[in-house]
């Protein structure tokens, strides 16, 4: 499905609009629910990562494909590989094929477990054969994905010994691990992480226990930037968020006061209000802490005409696509005089917004995502806009309440 979205004649915004839950939280309640049947989960995300997520958990022999579904695929490994007498195939799009998971499958398998790579060495499909773990300690590297560790340390108070993790090199996405440990508190598994430990003890049985998922920041984002091009006086509120979240990404509300974006916090809701300008000329951010907030910020800089640099961006070209390169390929084409590395992103500050380009989306629910704000400086096109179901099924749907004018193009 290919979109066109066109400028709005008036950009003074007023809308209200219900998130779906965070992906991240309900996988991880998902997972969590399936060990300890006493969980229950309210508002659970809908989306494809989530759907995908569920289904696998059912799943006792056989194949399981997770689609685009990172957090599944990492999540399921531990999972599978410690439930004694499963047999699955874990697999997912050409993509996931290309996403390491070797760190992860190195401390399973030094944890006891059977894991097998069914074609490239490091990567799905991988073949896993279910086993009671029983040793407490592994140590692995901590400065590829965060997601390795959460996965691990989901299954950790289900293991006989609990699990005593030691974390090597600098750790990244550090927000999601802690995500990970407060739904272990939550439901009241006794962890710690001190310096590089993390400590999980065991835990047979969790009384009857409601896990209550906050709606996804990731998803929020695409509402600050929105708010952050159009006119002052413009309000959006956002539910169901808190204050204290679990979800790093919740760092939008500071690092979108920089755009003139302020956030008030209620105990169901979020207002954001467009009250001023951006101020500075050009601005940097480290988000080795918020990675999937990087396209977004991209975005709403580019078409401020402000400068950024953004670091800590490893993780980026592992994701659904190489993020970087993606960045720097959809952006030059609609005029942004961008540079990449590894783990950075220069922008320059320019004023030249070229109108009607077509963005490639990459597989990539985020693409389409972080570019649909540009509408409000200049009218563009989103290629194969149903990406966005990865995360955020209604997105589109959302838009229009902020009547962006979205139309199917062809
Ligand atoms: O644990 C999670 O729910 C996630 C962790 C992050 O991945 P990395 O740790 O690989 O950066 C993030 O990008 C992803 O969208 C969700
Ligand atoms: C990186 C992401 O997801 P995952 O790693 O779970 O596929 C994302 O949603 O931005």
């Amino acid at each position: 499905m290919k979109l066109h979205l066109s400028t709005p004649p008036n950009r003074l915004i007023k809308a209200d609009i219900e998130i779906t839950g965070s992906k991240s939280e309900s996988n991880r309640s998902l997972l969590l629910r399936a060990l300890y049947p006493n969980i229950s989960i309210k508002n659970l995300s809908n989306s494809d990562d989530a759907k995908v997520m569920e289904m696998g958990l059912q799943t006792r022999k056989g194949t399981v494909d997770i689609h685009h579904a990172g957090t599944a695929m990492r999540f399921l490994t531990g999972y599978f590989a410690s439930q004694a007498g499963t047999d699955v195939t874990l697999t997912g799009s050409q993509r996931m094929t290309e996403r390491p998971v070797k760190v992860l499958v190195e401390a399973l398998r030094r944890l006891g477990s059977d894991i097998e790579y069914e074609k490239n060495e490091g990567y799905p499909p991988i073949r896993i054969k279910g086993k009671k773990l029983n040793e407490r300690r592994v140590s692995l590297p901590a400065d590829i994905s965060s997601q390795y560790i959460s996965s691990l340390l989901l299954i950790a108070p289900s293991l006989e010994n609990g699990l005593e993790l030691e974390l090597v090199g600098k750790i990244t996405s550090v927000p999601y691990i802690k995500m990970t440990l407060g739904l272990l508190s939550e439901i009241g598994a006794v962890n710690s992480f001190k310096g590089n430990v993390i400590k999980v003890e065991p835990k047979t049985m969790v009384r009857p226990t409601v896990l209550t998922v906050e709606s996804d920041w990731s998803s929020a984002s695409y509402f600050y930037s929105i708010l952050a091009l159009c006119e002052i006086g413009s309000e959006i509120k956002l539910s169901a968020y808190k204050k204290n979240s679990l979800q790093g990404d919740s760092v939008l509300a500071d690092i979108y006061e920089d755009f003139g974006v302020q956030t008030s916090f209620s105990d169901t809701h979020i207002l954001l209000k467009k009250i001023g300008n951006h101020q500075q000329k050009e601005l940097q951010y480290d988000l080795a802490n918020a990675p999937d907030i990087a396209q977004t910020i991209a975005a709403t800089c580019f078409g401020l005409g402000v400068g950024c640099h953004l670091t800590g961006l490893h993780t980026l070209k592992i994701k659904e696509t190489d993020r970087l390169e993606a960045l720097h390929t959809e952006l030059g084409k609609m005029g942004a005089n961008i540079s990449v590395t590894d783990k950075t992103l220069t922008l320059m500050p320019s004023s030249t917004l070229k109108k009607d380009v077509a963005i490639d989306t990459y597989n990539d629910h985020r693409m389409a995502m972080a570019f649909a704000p540009l509408a409000l400086k200049t009218s563009l096109y989103i290629n194969d806009a149903e990406v966005v179901s990865k995360s955020y099924p209604d997105f589109w749907k959302d838009l229009q309440f902020l009547q962006l004018a979205v139309r199917e193009a062809e």
